[in-house]
């Protein structure tokens, strides 16, 4: 798609189906999509739909009206904020004389722009295809009828529809097998990570939540953080140091958005495996937004679906931070009425990543669960063993170190140090 081409983007209200979302906040968010693919909003609206029409969802008025407002902004495509069956989308087209894009197909447009990783690459291809797929499936008959049924391409009888699905199971059926070898590689790399001597931190959040912007604070990292949903498609890790903890590591993750197309759901949970093996998980949400809490609800049935936290409810395999970010969009009364919250709950801190409000409180916290269950070990190890003994001093609180003269390797050292349970898991299993 052209960057910088003039769209028309329209979000149905189906009545019937009325989403826990505001309309208003869903046409947001998709003005958001749209500026996020470069694409200039020429126009925005809602547009009520009482019942969905087969050929065209809209009805005849609204069809027109689009129509006209099509030229009159001179818009080159009009993005239609729903799902669109291939016939609606063909007819769409049509009537409109431009290209017509649902949010499946915008969706895919910026997981197309934004993959990084291989992984991320592969995935957003599997999901084009098979998007395509399901249009050239669909749209079989017409597309038949047109074409008059000659079958002059292949076997007998055989269509073009016939030939292009051929195709397009052939190239997915070896994607597949491409991605089943990223993968392979990737868990080698977790695994090795895994083994790393340090705490991992894993930022989760709704898109646009502020999670990138949170991420560059701490770390000062030059991340892309723009105002575009999506500027982190693919996890990136940071080394940062806490409160009492000289090294954690700070893991990115990708925006969560609702409606996703199935097969995207799949590569989102594939970026999302690291926060399996994190820490500590760090929720950013954007409190100032009026879906803050359906976006929460959001993120929260990820992490149950990734076996973070148990479905039915209940104490969450890793500890999470809810961190309420944006306190600075919140105007007095609102923030008289959330303050009170956040403080009665340790497990929730209210910061602007923007304005630095509320760093300490966050990063003291993060410090104080990474240290938190700290016991006192005492420990007899060769004092030859400089790497093990430095690792202790960076992740404990040293309490005694003395000679004690000769071992069976050689001199010995006793240091009695207090490490968190983690910690001192992490210590023992280091090789010496
Ligand atoms: N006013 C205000 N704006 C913020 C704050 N944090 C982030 N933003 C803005 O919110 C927008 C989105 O921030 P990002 O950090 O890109 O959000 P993200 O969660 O990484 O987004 P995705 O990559 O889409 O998942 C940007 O325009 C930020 O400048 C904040 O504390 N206050």
């Amino acid at each position: 798609m052209t960057r910088g081409a003039r769209a028309l983007v329209v979000c149905p209200d189906i009545r019937s189906q009325r989403s826990a979302h505001d309309p208003e906040a869903r046409l947001e968010e998709a003005r958001g999509l749209a500026l996020a693919i470069g694409l200039v909003v020429a126009e925005s609206y809602i547009v009520p739909v009482r019942e969905r029409r087969p050929g065209t969802l809209f009805g005849d008025g609204q069809v027109e009206r689009i129509r006209t407002d099509c030229e009159l902004h001179q818009a080159d495509l009009v993005i239609v904020d729903g799902a669109l069956s291939p016939i609606q989308q063909r007819n769409l087209e049509e009537k409109f004389k431009r290209k017509v894009i649902d949010r499946t197909g915008l969706i895919l447009e910026i997981f197309g722009e934004r993959a990084q990783t291989a992984e991320g690459r592969l995935q957003v291809e599997l999901a084009h295809l098979d998007y395509q797929q399901s249009r050239l499936v669909r749209s079989w008959t017409h597309l038949e009828r047109q074409r008059g049924g000659f079958g002059f391409l292949g076997g007998p009888g055989e269509t073009q529809i016939e030939a292009d699905r051929r195709l397009i199971r052939g190239r997915m059926a070896k994607l597949r097998r491409e991605l089943e070898q990223v993968r392979k590689t990737r868990e080698l790399h977790r695994k090795r990570r895994g083994r790393a001597p340090w705490p991992v931190i894993a930022l989760v959040g709704y898109t646009n939540a502020g999670k990138s912007t949170l991420f560059n604070r701490i770390t000062g990292a030059d991340v892309m953080a723009e105002d575009l949903l999506f500027a982190t498609l693919d996890p990136t890790m940071r080394a940062i140091s806490l409160p009492g903890v000289e090294k954690a590591i700070l893991s990115d993750t990708v925006g969560f958005i609702s409606d996703l197309p199935t097969q995207l759901v799949a590569a989102f949970r594939a970026t999302l495996e690291e926060v399996t093996a994190a820490d500590i998980i760090l929720h950013i949400r954007d409190i100032a937004n009026p879906d803050s809490a359906i976006q929460k609800a959001e993120v929260l049935s990820i992490l149950a679906d990734l076996g973070v936290i148990p479905e039915k409810g209940g104490e969450s395999a890793i500890p999470i931070i809810e961190v309420w970010n944006k306190w600075d969009l919140l105007d007095d009364e609102r923030r008289a009425e959330l303050r009170p919250l956040a403080d009665a709950d340790p497990d929730i801190v209210a910061i602007s990543a923007v304005t630095g409000e509320g760093m300490d409180a966050l990063l003291g916290r993060l410090g104080e669960i990474l240290t938190k269950g700290a016991r006192l070990h005492n420990l007899d190890i060769p004092a030859s063993d400089g790497a093990r003994i430095a690792w202790l001093y960076a992740h404990g609180d040293i309490v005694e170190d003395r000679d004690i003269g000769e071992g069976a390797t050689g001199p010995m050292r006793h240091i009695a140090v207090r490490l968190s349970e983690k910690d001192f898991g992490r210590f023992a299993a280091m090789e010496s």
